[in-house]
């Protein structure tokens, strides 16, 4: 929480001690569960602790029922089935292939690829899914995505040749896509935490469940339809139960975004105070590479990704490879190799039960020891999978691969659970997304064509030989290694929820809402961490200067607050809206926007094309884009008579009036400048200061990293001093030049150097 050291954490000027976060007091006020005051107590003492009360952590296990009627059975049961007919549906394709192949003529291997592409499709497909599915109504998406695989299912059934067959496939694949990203986001919301277990449970034992039934269901539909032309009654009849389940679906209740979480983290409704936070429900507009970043920042999953990227290997190409040993050694036909695979599914399933028992019960416990759980279960995979391809006699191969199974099963559910409550609610669909996106394109790709390449040279078993030990162990590796980051990230969880509900109370309680907030940041490049829980309000219409040594992160954060970094913990909000995960241009069109130090105009463009670049915001509103030119030509004269030259051309003061004069085109409510006087002129520097008291008088909030104190007086209501990341001081500029021990630091070694500028207006030496 607070940054600042207790000595130096003076108020803000402009920004009076109640403008700060009400940490400590007002969460201990919130009518919360035992595990509240804790936590908080934690926090105020300073980082929040990570051996604290954890979502998820302590409490009892809910039985199935009554897990299930914490959130009712429609949810579960609806996305439950959707899951099981979407996997039956695609198992209809291996189990009836011989059939197709038949009725359409196509070969073999034009089956494989029929099955690789519905799986492409459907990792392909899970990533726009999951954007959407965190912004959107998710039961919404679940009911149009399963009516698209029924309407494609009905298709199927109809198409007269391969080709059709492929389109209908593909329009499948991406109506089934949304199980993953869509399904687990809404059972994490629909149920509390404590249910959460039961509710993974079932829905992935749905999946199995379907590939089970898939083989006698189709197998006995077709032959009782007969003929030729069986095969098709078979998807007629998938494709009939999931529109009707797809019109049931969109009858679901919508749960509210992460409040599984904030029901653990707050106390019994997650809504104590009967206020409503207006962001929580707000539609997001979280771009996918913001919304990546985010999630690879979070430590224990990016390791957990790795994991299952390696793991990708052994998922999908040990099918693959499993059904031409089949073929190949022991001549199995399509129906039969089915028929197999339905079997080992027995294996998953009996996993599945068995792991969300025993995943449920180490993560009350201890949380880094559900994965040190789910690492022995990858490795125990790899042996026993090993172990099972050195088999001969096909019920002994089949046998002891569906023992094989059981361990990767038990992963499955503690999987999803970590997941779900370690990703940010806000961005829970697109973190599912992930999961599949790691296993098919890393793993799967890269196995598939490095596998491929072994099996035709040494046969299948070997292929199965080298990937199934290596990529079990290599993902049973890096989860022990992620289980290391868990608490931390857990404990991060409860802060931001924590915080969120602070700030919600304390602005329904009429606390004032600052311009911008910035709460708790913590900024890295890489393993390099920047910035350290820096918490700053900057008030409408305050001037304001940050100060600070080299590297001390003052760029980084106004790059933060302009959201060209993401940042790994904390918040940022404009007006009180959260800004954290939004992107640039979003932003500059609300009225953030950014003049970069050195790098604010483009040195091959005239100056009047630097202006029209500025004013691209505007729209094509040609007579308002003149109308502002000629406001921002007057506050910078000097720029009227350059109009055509090249921006490179310009001294470095005219180049910093015409970044700001691009800037201020778009008539920003908060302008943050990075360097405003660094190299500059007294002379300029004195224009500047100028232009800066104007848009004050203007009402503009202006955030500007400055080097020099004594510009910072002249221009600045508040100043704020970072050290290494830290915010040191915050308080009137004067009271900072008495400050010796820090504005020393600043300038220490530097005159001369690129500070020279400082020291020469008069600024500390
Ligand atoms: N893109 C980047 N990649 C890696 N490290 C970076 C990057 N940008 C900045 N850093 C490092 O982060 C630290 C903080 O840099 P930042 O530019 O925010 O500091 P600053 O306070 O603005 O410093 P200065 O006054 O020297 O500009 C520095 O150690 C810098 O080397």
């Amino acid at each position: 929480m607070g940054s600042a050291d207790s000595a130096d954490a003076a108020a803000p000027a402009g920004g009076t001690p109640e403008h700060r976060l009400p940490a400590l007091p007002a969460l201990l006020a919130l009518p919360a569960t035992p595990a509240l005051p804790a936590a908080a107590a934690r926090q105020g003492s300073g980082a929040l602790a990570t051996d604290g009360p954890l979502p998820g952590v302590g409490g009892q296990r809910l039985g199935l029922r009554a897990a299930v009627g914490t959130g009712g059975v429609g949810l579960v049961g609806v996305l439950g089935a959707l899951n099981l007919l979407d996997n039956a549906e695609r198992a209809v394709l291996i189990v009836l292939g011989p059939d197709i192949q038949r009725s359409l003529g196509f070969s073999d291997a034009a089956l494989g690829g029929l099955v690789g592409l519905s799986a492409v499709i459907l990792t392909a497909g899970a990533i726009p899914i999951g954007l959407l599915a965190d912004r959107r109504r998710r039961t919404a998406i679940a009911a149009v995505a399963a009516a698209l695989a029924g309407v494609f299912a009905l298709l199927t059934s109809v198409v007269a040749n391969t080709f059709q067959l492929v389109l209908a496939r593909i329009g499948a694949g991406f109506g089934q896509a949304a199980v993953l990203p869509v399904h687990n986001s809404l059972l994490a919301d629909g149920y509390p935490l404590h249910a959460r277990t039961a509710v993974l449970t079932l829905h992935n034992l749905a999946g199995p469940v379907g590939l089970v039934i898939a083989p006698v269901t189709a197998g006995g539909v077709a032959a009782l339809a007969g003929g030729s032309a069986g095969w098709r009654w078979a998807f007629v009849l998938f494709a009939g139960v999931l529109l009707l389940f797809a019109a049931i679906a969109a009858m679901l209740r919508e749960p509210p975004r992460g409040r599984g979480e904030r029901m653990e983290v707050l106390g019994a409704h997650g809504d104590p105070a009967g206020v409503t936070d207006p962001s929580v429900d707000a539609p997001s507009s979280i771009p996918l590479e913001i919304g990546a970043a985010r999630l690879l920042k979070i430590q224990t999953l990016r390791y957990l990704f790795a994991a299952i990227g390696a793991l990708g290997f052994a998922l999908v190409g040990v099918p693959t490879f499993f059904n031409s040993l089949l073929e190949e050694r022991y001549h199995l036909d399509a129906l039969d190799r089915g028929l197999v695979g339905s079997v080992t599914q027995v294996g998953v399933m009996i996993g599945v039960v068995a792991g969300a028992r025993l995943g449920d019960a180490r993560f009350r416990r201890d949380p880094p020891s559900v994965l040190l759980f789910m690492a022995v279960a990858f490795a125990a995979h790899g042996v026993l999978l090993t172990v099972a391809l050195t088999m001969g006699p096909l019920p002994a191969l089949v046998g002891c691969v569906t023992v094989a199974e059981i361990p990767l099963g038990m992963v499955l559910v503690p999987l999803y659970s970590v997941i779900s409550i370690i990703v940010p609610y806000r961005l829970r669909a697109l973190g599912f997304a992930a999961v599949g996106v790691c296993v098919t394109l890393f793993g799967g790709f890269l196995g598939g064509v490095l596998l491929g390449d072994v099996s035709d040279q040494h046969g299948p078993r070997v292929a199965l030989l080298a990937l199934a030990g290596p990529a079990s162990l290599a993902a049973a590796a890096l989860t022990a290694y992620a289980a290391r980051f868990v608490r931390a990230d857990l404990a991060a969880v409860v802060e931001e929820i924590a915080e969120e509900r602070a700030e919600t109370l304390r602005v329904a309680t009429g606390g004032a809402q600052p311009i911008l907030q910035v709460r708790n940041l913590d900024v890295s490049y890489g393993p390099m961490q920047v910035l350290f829980g820096v918490d700053l309000d900057v008030e409408r219409g305050e001037v304001l200067a940050l100060l600070g040594t080299n590297g001390a992160g003052k760029s980084t954060l106004l790059r933060t607050v302009a959201g060209l970094e993401v940042p790994h913990r904390g918040v940022v909000r404009h007006a009180g809206r959260t800004i954290t995960l939004d992107p640039p241009e979003r932003r500059v069109r609300d009225g953030i926007v950014l003049v970069q130090g050195g790098a604010g105009v483009f040195g091959t463009l005239t100056v009047a094309e630097n202006l029209l670049v500025g004013a691209h915001v505007l729209g094509r509103d040609g007579a308002l884009v003149a109308r502002r030119a000629e406001e921002v030509l007057d506050l910078f004269p000097k720029l009227r008579d350059l109009l055509d030259a090249p921006a490179s051309t310009l001294s470095g003061g005219e180049q910093q009036m015409l970044a700001l004069a691009k800037a201020l085109l778009t008539r920003p409510e908060v302008l943050c400048v990075d360097e405003l006087s660094l190299g500059l002129a007294p002379t300029v520097v004195a224009e500047l200061i100028e232009v800066v008291a104007g848009l004050r008088r203007d009402g503009v909030t202006v955030v500007l990293v400055e080097q020099s104190v004594n510009v910072a007086a002249a221009v600045a209501d508040r100043a704020v001093f970072l050290e290494k990341g830290r915010i040191r001081f915050s308080g009137r500029p004067a009271d900072l030049l008495e400050r010796g021990d820090l504005v020393r630091a600043v300038f220490l070694g530097t005159v001369g150097g690129p500070h020279a500028a400082a020291t020469a207006d008069g600024g500390p030496r």
